[in-house]
């Protein structure tokens, strides 16, 4: 890919990224001290709350002012549909009908994939979650911007999982600490680099690239010193296979839950080495939830497969169609051929 090829189109999601985290950081404030029923239930139960929504508008809304609505398409995983149903007093509806959202059966290539709020559980319990924008070109991701509001600069934070928003407020953060309180990663395919900056709260301007560090993953590539990542629910993913797969290629550490895509922002900072997702049989990956987190993990010098050591496959509409069993996303190669190997060991007798 050319040098500079997408330079501004990085610049903006990013830009638009912090914006999102924002506007997060808020609802999520409101969230964990209001009482009442602010959580909807989608129609797969899964939950979703005004931020999924209002970011969801208004990232589509900003892209879309700037690149104008023709040269940009975003497929995003909230079904605007729902939101006059859930929303009687019709504030959301007027704005998303500002958003140009597309959602499934748009065309498939040079889409900007938009998940606004990923690890939407995480989100309402007061803990970890992403604002995850990739832009994908003939089935390859190109360009990901992942906003990690809940995940500082420094990796401490990732240990209080669960407890994430009470640690903070029993800290009674000062304001100039507030500035380290999130993370944004990003990175374009090929650059064979990756970028932290931290995260810009309340009314500071960023200046681009405001502080951006080079991120890379970590060097750790024997499995008594790795750390396993994995999701938070064990409805997402199977932990008794993967303390199965951990044990018998000789991790040695407990692993880390956490929810959403901050696990992919994890391992490329250099935060943990391994990340494995099981799902059920028969559930469907869907590429928001991977896409920006692939490609900063690859520029970032790691390497993310299916099960059967093969890439993820970004070219076949909204699924991650024919994945094979899993994903595992490692640090490097000596990790990964690991684990996979492990995987093809224990699979028949797994009863997944
Ligand atoms: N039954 C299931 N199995 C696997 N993944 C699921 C699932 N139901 C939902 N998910 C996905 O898992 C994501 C959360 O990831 P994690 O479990 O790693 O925190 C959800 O993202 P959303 O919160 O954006 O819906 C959703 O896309
Ligand atoms: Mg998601």
């Amino acid at each position: 890919m050319e040098k500079d090829k997408y330079s501004k189109e990085l610049e903006v999601a990013v830009r638009v990224v912090h914006l999102a985290c924002a506007l997060c950081i808020r609802v999520q404030e409101g969230l964990v001290s209001a009482s009442g029923d602010h959580v909807k239930s989608k129609d797969d139960d899964s939950p979703v709350t005004v931020a999924d929504w209002s970011v969801q508008a208004t990232v589509s809304w900003l892209l879309s002012d700037i690149f104008g609505s023709q040269n940009v398409s975003i497929v995003a995983e909230e079904d605007t549909h729902a939101i006059s149903k859930a929303d009687s007093e019709g504030f959301l509806a007027a704005v998303v009908n500002t958003a140009s959202v597309t959602q499934l059966g748009a065309p498939l290539e040079d889409i900007g994939y938009l998940d606004p709020v990923d690890g939407t559980l995480g989100f309402v319990r007061g803990d970890q979650y992403a604002v995850a924008l990739a832009l994908i070109e003939d089935g390859q991701v190109v360009l990901g911007v992942l906003g990690c509001p809940n995940y500082p600069m420094k990796r401490e934070w990732l240990n209080y999982q669960h407890q994430y928003s009470q640690t903070m407020s029993a800290l009674s953060l000062r304001s100039t600490d507030v500035w380290e309180k999130g993370c944004v990663l990003y990175a374009r395919r090929g650059s064979g680099k990756a970028w932290v900056q931290p995260l810009i709260c309340e009314d500071k301007m960023l200046e681009w690239p405001n502080y951006a560090r080079l991120i890379q993953v970590s060097s750790i590539d024997d499995p008594a010193l790795a750390t396993l990542c994995e999701p938070v629910e064990k409805a997402n993913s199977n932990h008794s296979f993967t303390a199965g797969l951990a044990h018998s290629v000789g991790l040695r550490k407990k692993p880390l839950h956490v929810y959403s895509m901050v696990k992919y922002a994890a391992i490329a900072r250099g935060d943990a080495e391994i990340f494995m997702k099981f799902a059920k049989s028969g559930y469907k990956e869907k590429i928001w939830d991977h896409a920006a987190g692939v490609v900063i993990i690859e520029e970032a010098g790691g390497v993310v497969t299916d099960a059967g050591g093969c890439p993820l496959d970004f070219s076949r509409g909204v699924y991650l169609e024919g994945l094979d069993r899993g994903i595992i996303a490692c640090s490097g190669v000596t990790l990964h051929e690991k684990i996979v190997g492990a995987v093809y060991a224990s699979w028949d007798s797994s009863n997944l």
